[in-house]
């Protein structure tokens, strides 16, 4: 569905100059949901607004729904959604005023969106809103209004410039269970970019990180935390022995942190083999005749990820 190859993309302004997209690479099969996901700045919405044809590349080129961006832009769009920050209403507008137009603009005849429009308002929640100006919307509407503005056409393809940013937790999840809904009934492939780090990681089946300008990681986020951090585990055990501990502990766990604690010792394990082994592990330290008084497990989340490809954290700089 998505094809790019050393995708580019320069600005300059005065003296300035910002290389925003460094010469990514990136596949996006028919069906697929991939969240494109790295801190303010990272050039997460360069990315897609070339590739939605809206933002001319400086170098690389991209094929989307079988188009070039570059060569063939109208029959890009015509085949995508696009569903970008902020919102697009006509403030003072109707809801359904503003979904009818926007049929008008894809050139469907008035019997196809005004059945479209009043599918949509009643799948996305919107009916009893319909006779509403856009302005009067809180933000969680108004987010439905756009991305029914953006199915109107009935894409293959559907493009979310972070979709949920500014919305409260409980809008959040309500946009996503209307977003899965939306992918399901119409089987669309589904590219989206955010910095939340708990969405990329509960919603996406792929996330595609990114940062200055260029692709870090790209996998499933199991697979990612697989590869790129460790679970941790954090036990208190009664004895002072850290040899007695290490000794017991079973082989290839991963590396172990002793510190002192009141009840004896605090055991941290950075460990590859999963959360899940923490049983075992008080079960090898209770053979070894060492007792376990606390025990925790940690899994790895993404922001463990993000911290050792770059060092830095994306939850602190999501926050700042
Ligand atoms: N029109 C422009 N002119 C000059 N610089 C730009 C322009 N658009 C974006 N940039 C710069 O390109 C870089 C990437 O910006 P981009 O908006 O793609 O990042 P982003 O990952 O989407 O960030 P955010 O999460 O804040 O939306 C930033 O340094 C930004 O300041």
């Amino acid at each position: 569905m998505i094809r790019a190859r050393g995708l580019t993309k320069t600005f300059s302004r005065r003296k300035e100059t910002v290389e925003a997209v460094k010469g990514i690479d990136v596949d996006v099969a028919e069906g697929e949901l991939v969240a494109f996901l790295g801190p303010n700045g990272a050039g997460k919405s360069t990315t897609l607004r070339m590739l939605t044809s809206l933002l001319e590349p400086t170098a690389g080129e991209a094929t989307v729904a079988g188009y070039d961006v570059v060569t063939h832009p109208a029959q890009v769009r015509a085949r995508l959604g696009f569903i970008g920050q902020g919102n697009g209403g006509g403030f003072s507008y109707k809801v359904v005023d503003e979904l009818h137009n926007q049929g008008r603009f894809y050139g469907l005849t008035p019997q196809v969106y005004k059945e479209r429009a009043a599918d949509l308002m009643a799948a996305l929640e919107l009916g009893s809103l319909e006779k509403r100006s856009v302005q009067s919307l809180s933000g969680g509407q108004r987010r439905r209004l756009d991305v029914a503005l953006g199915l109107m056409n009935h894409p293959p393809l559907l493009f979310l410039d972070e979709p949920t940013t500014g919305l409260d937790p409980h809008s959040r999840a309500n946009l996503w269970g209307h977003i899965t809904a939306m992918r399901e009934r119409y089987g669309m492939t589904v590219v989206l970019t955010t910095h939340y780090l708990d969405e990329a990681d509960s919603m996406a089946e792929r996330v595609v990180v990114i940062d200055h300008g260029e692709i870090i990681a790209d996998a499933a986020p199991h697979a990612l935390k697989r590869r790129y951090a460790d679970d941790t585990l954090t036990l208190v055990v009664a004895t002072d022995d850290g040899a007695a501990v290490r000794a017991a502990l079973p082989d290839g766990l991963g590396d172990v942190d002793l510190t002192a604690h009141d009840a004896g010792l605090q055991v941290r394990v950075g460990t590859a083999q999963g959360a899940d082994t923490l049983p075992a592990v008080i079960e090898a330290l209770r053979v070894a005749g060492i007792p376990t008084t606390s025990a925790s497990a940690r899994q790895a989340s993404l922001d463990d990820v993000f911290l050792n490809l770059t060092g830095r954290s994306l939850r602190e700089e999501a926050a700042a």
